[in-house]
């Protein structure tokens, strides 16, 4: 599906000194921490701080690196007004599933994609907009700047004086081909999911983490539990009582409760591990006993994913029409050296954050964002965990919570916040991306060629309303186009998204060498310890981990039901990994 760019080779010219050195690989048992030789023939290939590949050519207005701001000519119409005339805030829940899947969702996506935006040359962030959300004259503004203009008329942010929200350029990587041609985003982790988010994405942020004790990460101690380690120098958290941010191997870990709760658990599991492997392995040394437990959780990763999160969100057809479905034995033969895992533009810029919508809200009141650091109150992170694995998620469509639209980050001084709706399609912008159409005939549907013909995939008053903003079918943004689109049968996403994040995984199994179903490589795990790897879910994670959890669902992204009931943690319906199958 990928394309590849034919242009002037610069190893033939003096822009052929920025060309990435690669590295010599040996094939070992052990992923490298920057994803470095993960595939022996093209050792970049995923890796940290490598670009991001792209399903179709994007759409600069200079055809380098321009931000779209038209097409044909014309220019685009403003975000903000998209997102205000598409995307509301009602509530739709999904009633079957839990707010856990939103929250792994985010989860994973901290271990595949960061892309990092400029900053100015002593590090800080840019500035676009002034502190009053009032708007900077070009000239001085930094030229990294690529500010969202509010329209005076906008019924949130205009009667608050609001015209401009800050937004910075992504960061672009030097091409893997060292060809000139249009701009690739960089991704500044692993592409793969191998726990970076936990450990850390190059070897120095990796050893940050470590006590190089018994294979342990560092933690802190906080009322006798173990919390993850605190960083005083970071900003930003709400700090009572001297408390600072948490730091793991991802910088977004203090985001929210959720994600912050999911990170301790983890943190949590590896430990568990290296001290269960060695009691098991007393010859293990400190080396042996981390990376073993590092293997065990980056397989953990990604067999919740493919057993419970993407089927829970894609649909059985689809996960077997991409190859992504679980085998229940032996070693699954899908790796093939010719794939590139990278993760795509389409996904990271547009499909993957289907999980914006998601979000339910009434997580506002700076409880639940930027305050991680509260999880240290005795209970909370059980109760925060309770609620993930009992509240409804919101259904994956036009409507999204306000908490993330007009209140972003809002701070306590004020009552507005960031747009995230907004963010992502000037995202897609910034990115070059094109239109929703054009996925149509990426993902191998047919292109629509008016309004009218919308009207067979989605709502009436969708098509209204998008006829009432675009000027063109060809102009739909592919975030606001993959939103709004009806769902594939079985599936809580359409066909274009469906395609795109189908796509993806297909990639980070078939183009992982590590992936932990592959056999064959030195790697790879021996057919009795797959099995024990098979035996684990998220509910055994939180169950082994929590504070005090007793009983919870099987299958916890789903609501409990007859099939999905309430057990307690002991019952052998949450079966757990034996470890004797590491035992040397
Ligand atoms: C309360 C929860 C969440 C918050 C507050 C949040 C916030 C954000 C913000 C501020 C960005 C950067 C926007 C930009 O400037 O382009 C972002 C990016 C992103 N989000 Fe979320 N998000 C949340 C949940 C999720 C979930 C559930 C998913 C997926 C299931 C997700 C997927 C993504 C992806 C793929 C990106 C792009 C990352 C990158 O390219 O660096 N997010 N999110
Ligand atoms: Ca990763």
């Amino acid at each position: 599906m990928s394309i590849s760019n034919p242009a002037i080779d610069t190893r033939l010219s003096l822009l052929g000194d920025t060309c990435p050195i690669l590295p010599a690989c040996v094939p070992i048992k052990y992923r490298s921490f920057d994803g470095t030789c993960n595939n022996l023939r093209q050792p970049s290939w995923g890796s940290a701080l490598s670009p991001l590949e792209r399903l179709a050519p994007p759409e600069y207005d200079d055809g380098i690196w321009e931000a779209k701001i038209r097409k044909f000519g014309q220019e685009l119409p403003s975000v903000r007004v998209v997102r205000s005339v598409l995307v509301t805030d009602e509530n739709h829940p999904k009633v079957d599933m839990t707010h856990m899947l939103m929250q792994w969702g985010q989860f994973l996506d901290h271990d595949m994609i960061h892309v990092p935006v400029f900053r100015t040359a002593n590090r800080s962030n840019i500035e676009c907009c002034t502190r009053e959300g009032g708007t900077i004259p070009p000239e001085m503004r930094h030229p990294h700047c690529f500010p969202i203009d509010i329209p005076i008329n906008d019924p949130f942010y205009g009667p608050r004086g609001v015209r401009c929200l800050n937004f910075v350029r992504s960061m672009i990587a030097p091409r893997l081909d060292c060809r000139v041609g249009y701009a690739e985003q960089m991704n500044q982790l692993t592409h793969f999911i191998d726990a970076s988010h936990i450990y850390g994405p190059s070897p120095d942020i990796a050893s940050s983490l470590r006590e190089f004790v018994g294979g342990l990460l560092k933690i802190s101690v906080i009322e006798g539990r173990p919390y993850l380690p605190q960083n005083p120098q970071a900003r930003g958290c709400i700090r009572t009582n001297g408390f600072a941010c948490f730091v793991s191997g991802d910088t977004r870990v203090n985001q929210i409760m959720g994600l912050t709760a999911l990170h301790i658990l983890f943190l949590r599991q590896h430990n568990f591990l290296a001290s269960a492997l060695a009691a098991l392995n007393p010859q293990w040394n400190d080396e042996i006993l981390y990376l073993e437990a590092r293997r065990i959780v980056g397989a953990l990763m990604q067999h919740i994913t493919y057993n419970e999160f993407l089927p829970t969100l894609l649909g059985r057809l689809t996960m077997d029409t991409y190859g992504l479905t679980p085998q229940t034995s032996g070693y699954s033969p899908s790796y093939d050296e010719n794939v590139n895992p990278s993760i795509t533009n389409e996904f990271g810029a547009a499909a993957f954050r289907m999980g914006h919508s998601l979000i339910q809200g009434a997580m506002n009141g700076g409880r639940w964002y930027g305050s991680g650091g509260l999880l240290r109150q005795a209970g909370l992170m059980d109760a925060v965990l309770r609620g993930l694995v009992d509240q409804w998620p919101q259904n994956m469509d036009e409507w999204v919570s306000e908490d993330v639209t007009n209140h972003l980050f809002q701070s306590a001084k004020r009552d507005f916040g960031f747009d995230l709706v907004s963010l992502n399609i000037w995202r897609g912008r910034d990115h070059g991306l094109p239109g929703y159409n054009t996925y149509r005939q990426v993902c191998g549907l047919p292109r629509v060629t008016n309004f009218q013909e919308l009207l067979t995939i989605m709502d009436r008053s969708v098509v209204d309303r998008l006829a009432s903003v675009y000027r063109s079918v060809d102009d739909i943004d592919l975030y606001i186009g993959g939103l709004v689109e009806s769902h594939l049968p079985g599936s809580m996403l359409g066909p274009v998204f469906s395609c795109i994040i189908a796509d993806q995984f297909a990639r980070l199994k078939e183009g992982d060498r590590f992936f932990f179903e592959h056999g064959g490589h030195p790697s790879s795990f021996s057919p009795a310890q797959l099995q024990e790897i098979r035996q684990m879910s998220l509910a055994a994670v939180i169950c082994d981990n929590a504070d005090q959890i007793i009983n919870i669902q099987p299958l916890v992204l789903r609501q409990p039901s007859p099939t999905n009931p309430r057990v307690n943690c002991k019952s052998p319906m949450i079966p757990r990994m034996n470890l004797a199958a590491w035992k040397q």
